[in-house]
């Protein structure tokens, strides 16, 4: 009898605040914020259902509490138009760089005509989604899905997948595919966006962390994963990874519009605290590469200093692009990232933009917090500064 009457305790409260969210409606963000926060007034009306916005909230089951947004395009570059004249093609060549004269405008060089880091935006115009998913399992599903429909695909289309895997706290959600049915494991290489330059037994190895999480318990040939060569320094070992690249068949691995870069079928990226991607970190002249496909870099600014990367512009040339983003202590910087028009180079995951390819976003609810999504329909650009 006492029992029933004593009042329920304030954990019970918030507990079941979050459970009735879960059960009748999609779970809103005051959901975690009520989990952790005791200040909140506790019979606050919830706010609008994040899930629900104006833009195409086409993805939503009880089964799986996410949402799909599509974001609105990148800015697409301009192009000439088949059908100019003689003489508009001159302006329009003049207004690319050629002079009138036909001969070519020199193209200013990163790092010597202006500072490597202060180049234009990329000129991609990629598809771009964020999957906000509920909580950590069925986001790791969600991750798993959509690599296992990007392997088939690329299986099914030239024989091969080519798979590039980050460090960090996105290789945990690759764990879902382990006895995943239907995927063919004979036919995928692994390759790294960045590595840290420490033997592959190192703790701090991410050819260790994925294969200690994934790699050691799926059939993939060992030689068809591509580790850092750890006998050797930064420096000779970007050149090794990059001339493994370029050695590889046309056939598994083919090089993007132009010859240039390689065409990966997936890029998994994780984001840091600071906005780098891969070992390209904010505002290091590295993030203007353009000559190499992998680079060194011995001045992290996160430990340890020795790592080799993926450069920006073969990032770029991928057929998709994922990021992996969980956890609160990503939620500012996933908001700067895709709702603040930031100098380029000062938060390179803003340059992620593929140049034919697709980029999807697949983020827990505590990482979505602090954006405004709601208000992306009137942006209509990205990264939608105008919020
Ligand atoms: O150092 C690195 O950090 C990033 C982000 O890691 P996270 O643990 O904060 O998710 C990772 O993507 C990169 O591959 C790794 O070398």
């Amino acid at each position: 009898m006492e029992a029933i009457a004593r009042p329920l305790s304030v954990r019970t409260l918030f507990n079941l605040s979050c459970k009735s969210q879960l059960q009748g409606a999609p779970y809103s963000k005051t959901c975690s914020a009520l989990r952790g926060a005791a200040t909140l007034p506790l019979f606050r009306p919830p706010p609008p259902n994040p899930f629900a916005g104006s833009l195409a909230s086409n993805f939503q089951t009880m089964a799986e509490q996410r949402s799909r947004i599509t974001l609105p395009p990148f800015a697409a570059p301009q192009k000439s138009s088949g059908a100019a004249t003689k003489e508009s093609d001159k302006v329009q060549n003049a207004d690319n760089g050629a002079l009138a004269s036909g001969e070519p405008k020199k193209e200013p060089v990163p790092g010597k005509d202006f500072p490597a880091h202060l180049f234009p935006y990329p000129e991609g115009y990629a598809d771009v989604s964020l999957e906000r998913i509920l909580n950590m399992p069925q986001l790791q599903r969600a991750v798993a899905a959509y690599v296992k429909e990007a392997s088939a695909a690329a299986i099914k289309e030239k024989g091969a997948f080519t798979v590039v895997l980050s460090g960090g706290s996105l290789v945990k959600g690759l764990s879902s595919l382990i006895g995943m049915k239907g995927i063919d494991w004979s036919k995928w290489h692994v390759f790294w966006a960045d590595e840290r330059v420490v033997k592959l037994t190192d703790p701090d190895s991410n050819y260790k962390l994925a294969t200690d999480e994934f790699l050691s318990k799926v059939d993939i040939p060992d030689n068809q994963i591509y580790a850092l060569n750890d006998t050797l320094g930064a420096k000779a070992a970007a050149a090794d990874y990059e001339k493994v690249l370029k050695n590889l068949p046309r056939d598994v691995l083919p090089l993007s519009k132009g010859d240039q870069y390689p065409r990966f079928d997936l890029i998994l990226l994780g984001i840091g605290p600071d906005g780098h991607i891969a070992s390209l970190f904010p505002n290091h002249p590295l993030v203007g590469e353009r000559a190499k496909w992998v680079a060194h870099i011995t001045d992290s600014p996160k430990p340890p200093p020795q790592r080799i990367t993926l450069t920006l512009p073969v990032i770029n040339s991928a057929k998709q692009v994922a990021f992996v983003v969980t956890g609160q202590g990503k939620a500012e910087v996933l908001q700067r990232i895709l709702e603040v028009s930031a100098l380029p180079g000062a938060l390179p995951a803003q340059l992620v933009r593929p140049t034919d390819g697709s980029v999807t976003w697949f983020a827990d609810l505590a990482a979505t917090a602090e954006l405004n999504s709601e208000a992306w329909a009137d942006a209509k650009k990205f990264p939608r500064n105008a919020l």
